[in-house]
């Protein structure tokens, strides 16, 4: 540690107050300012403004506060509609206008891409957001408890094991929040008993209720800790007078001690266990646990982003890694000769098969495995494609990968990010023998400080 660094962190302790012009906006929607040089994230406090905050925790290279006051205030701070947004962990920029959202989005990739890839001027484009931000939440997945003897669902508060209730929330689809609220109603007088991590006992653990954009069909599961749910016929009855427009109720079991949703075992109690959704000219039979976009009017977008990218022919062999349930491989099949995707989880495999037959793609298959391992063996076999796509998780690209990108040299790399610092990260080595040629951001969460965005990359 260099002496000056000692003294900055003596210099600031837990309590302190402090006031501070805010100058940007971090990766997780906190305002960022500086004390005495060390970098302080505010939360809730926004770019350009004076805030007077206290220090809650300190690090080597950092410092959290808590926004006491807001002395000068920005003109983008706005009131959020949510009655508990303070509380609820769901989103963290609706104190913020939408407009100045989708600005502070892109300064985040710009950011990020001038000090990780050392670009002075990165061609990054405006972020591409919603006309109307609200309700375009496919899926609601609500866990479920017990709050003063009534039963309650909602999201965890953030960094907490607080169950906030939503009684209904603006960026669901008013579907969703019908269906949840209905089916908490209707649990409560069946007195169906709600499962209780700590003692673990008792029944419904997550209330997920889903829609189909494309076709309006919905789905409700509910999830359980047993296999028998108490009074099930007259839960049935019940659920399916009250909310006619279901296509089909579900139940998923899952006995496990685990923050993960679904279980194994998934039965369908009354109805389709599938819904119809269509997405562009692709259709898909979403059952219960798979995986599907939770924006679809955002994901046309974003794919239409990579489609552009790809600049397709008709000629080409695309590789679509890390390609999931194959939505982006499928969404590009029609313009290439081939697409070939590469995914991790052999249930997502299994769908992005099952959705290629669905829609009579024949060009297109979908391989189990690692991206880092697979593309590297198949280059060995003389695979030479001439686009890769690649959507990693928010941990970015596995250093295997890079090299075999930079080995193989497809013309064009299109790379779909959800995490600007991984991106500007594996930019920087990719720039060995590529140049980045454009960055598109898509707001695909209104709201929230996720940022995703389209990057293309062309071979030196
Ligand atoms: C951001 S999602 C991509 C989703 C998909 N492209 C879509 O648009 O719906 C990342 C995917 O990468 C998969 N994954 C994670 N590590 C992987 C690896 N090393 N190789 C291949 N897939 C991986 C995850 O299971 C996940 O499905």
């Amino acid at each position: 540690m260099k002496p000056y660094q000692k003294e900055q962190d003596a210099s600031i302790r837990v309590g302190q107050q402090m006031t501070l012009t805010i100058k940007s906006l971090g990766i997780n929607g906190e305002g960022i300012g500086y004390f005495k040089r060390k970098i302080v994230f505010v939360d809730k406090a926004l770019p350009g403004e004076v805030v007077h905050a206290q220090v809650t925790e300190v690090k080597e290279k950092y410092a959290l506060a808590r926004l006491l006051r807001v002395v000068e205030k920005s003109k983008s701070r706005t009131v959020p509609p949510c009655p508990v947004y303070e509380e609820c962990g769901g989103c963290s920029l609706q104190h913020m206008d939408y407009q100045a959202q989708l600005a502070s989005k892109k300064e985040i990739v710009i950011e990020s891409l001038r000090k990780y890839a050392r670009l002075d001027n990165p061609p990054v484009a405006d972020t591409i957001g919603m006309d109307n931000p609200w309700g375009y939440r496919n899926k609601a997945q609500f866990q479920v408890g017990k709050q003063d003897g009534k039963l309650i669902a909602g999201l965890y508060q953030t960094g907490s094991h607080n169950l906030v209730n939503l009684e209904g929330c603006q960026v669901q689809h008013d579907a969703t929040s019908q269906i949840v609220q209905a089916a908490k109603q209707i649990l409560e007088e069946l007195g169906i008993p709600v499962y209780d991590e700590r003692k673990r006992t008792g029944v419904i653990r997550t209330i997920v209720a889903r829609v189909a954009f494309g076709t309006g069909e919905t789905q409700l599961t509910l999830v359980t800790a047993t296999p028998d749910i108490p009074r099930v016929k007259e839960l049935i009855l019940e659920l399916r007078t009250r909310l006619p427009q279901l296509v089909g109720i579900t139940q998923n079991v899952n006995a496990q001690k685990t923050s993960l949703v679904f279980g194994d075992k998934t039965i369908s109690l009354w109805g389709k266990p599938t819904i119809a959704e269509k997405l562009g000219d692709l259709s898909f039979a979403l059952s219960a646990r798979a995986f599907f976009q939770l924006n679809p009017e955002q994901t046309k977008k974003l794919y239409d982003q990579v489609k552009n990218a790809a600049q397709l022919t008709g000629k080409e062999l695309v590789l679509d890694l890390y390609c999931g349930t194959g939505t982006i491989g499928l969404w590009l099949a029609p313009y290439a000769r081939e697409v070939r995707g590469i995914e991790l989880i052999p249930e997502a495999v299994e769908d992005a098969k099952r959705n290629a037959e669905h829609n009579q793609i024949d060009n297109a298959s979908f391989h189990v495995g690692r991206a880092e391992q697979l593309m590297p063996k198949w280059a060995k076999q003389g695979v030479r494609p001439d686009v890769v796509v690649v959507d990693p998780p928010r941990t970015g690209l596995d250093n295997a990968l890079i090299r075999s990108l930079l080995d193989v040299t497809p013309a064009r790399i299109v790379y779909v990010s959800c995490n600007p610092s991984t991106l500007a990260k594996d930019i920087a080595k990719l720039q060995a023998k590529y140049k980045l040629v454009s960055v598109q951001p898509v707001d695909m969460f209104p709201h929230t400080s996720h940022v995703e965005a389209v990057s293309l990359l062309v071979k030196k």
